[in-house]
């Protein structure tokens, strides 16, 4: 029998690697991990599901766990697991690079254009934390996102697209497609 153990996921890659630290005394070997991120490209809608593959890692976490570089890549055969049981379940989804970075305030239109430059079409917190966590502690982690605000460098406003997500899936519907996740994993 599989079991589980369902808990929230921190903000900020020092907190969530903390509880992933926790949880994996008490015995965890694969995690399923959804959030939002925001999105760099205006042409990424709101609440679509977004594979992360590889991360610039602009956050401080991820140097106390693997070497130093600006990027960490996923591993390669958690991600191939996880497209494979959403191709099976007939979910879309897109892959992309993230800019994980430490300062949400800080997400200025001209660092979000360097990130743009190197490839990136999502911003969030945790992911390159995440990736090195994994690839060190020899855990799987089963990670997606789903789109939330834009950071518009064209007008350098914030957009919340609060009207777009309302309309869109819910946190809940993400909720029962990482259980769904969680069942088909073998
Ligand atoms: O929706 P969650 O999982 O919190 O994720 C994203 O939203 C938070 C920032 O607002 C960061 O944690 C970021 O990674
Ligand atoms: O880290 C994040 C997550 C969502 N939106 C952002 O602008 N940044």
């Amino acid at each position: 029998m599989q079991k589980f153990t369902i808990a929230g996921a921190d903000l900020g890659a020092p907190a969530l690697i903390g509880r992933l630290e926790e949880l994996m005394s008490g015995g965890i070997e694969n995690v399923i991990l959804f959030g939002t991120c925001g999105v760099l490209d205006k042409n990424i809608d709101a609440h679509q599901l977004i594979i992360p593959t590889s991360a610039i890692r602009d956050e401080g976490t991820s140097f106390h766990y693997v070497p130093a570089s600006n990027e960490i890549q996923m591993n390669p055969n958690s991600v191939a697991k996880l497209t494979m049981i959403l191709d099976e379940l007939n979910v879309g989804y897109m892959t992309a690079k993230t800019w994980t970075t430490d300062a949400i305030f800080r997400e200025t239109p001209e660092k979000a254009k360097e990130r743009i430059a190197m490839g990136c079409s999502v911003v969030d917190m945790e992911a390159s934390a995440v990736a090195a966590w994994a690839r060190y502690r020899h855990k799987n982690v089963y990670q997606f996102f789903y789109t939330a605000d834009h950071l518009n460098i064209e007008t350098g406003v914030w957009d919340r697209r609060s009207d777009e997500r309302a309309q869109a899936p819910s946190v809940y519907d993400f909720f029962e497609l990482a259980l769904e996740i969680g069942i088909r994993l073998k």
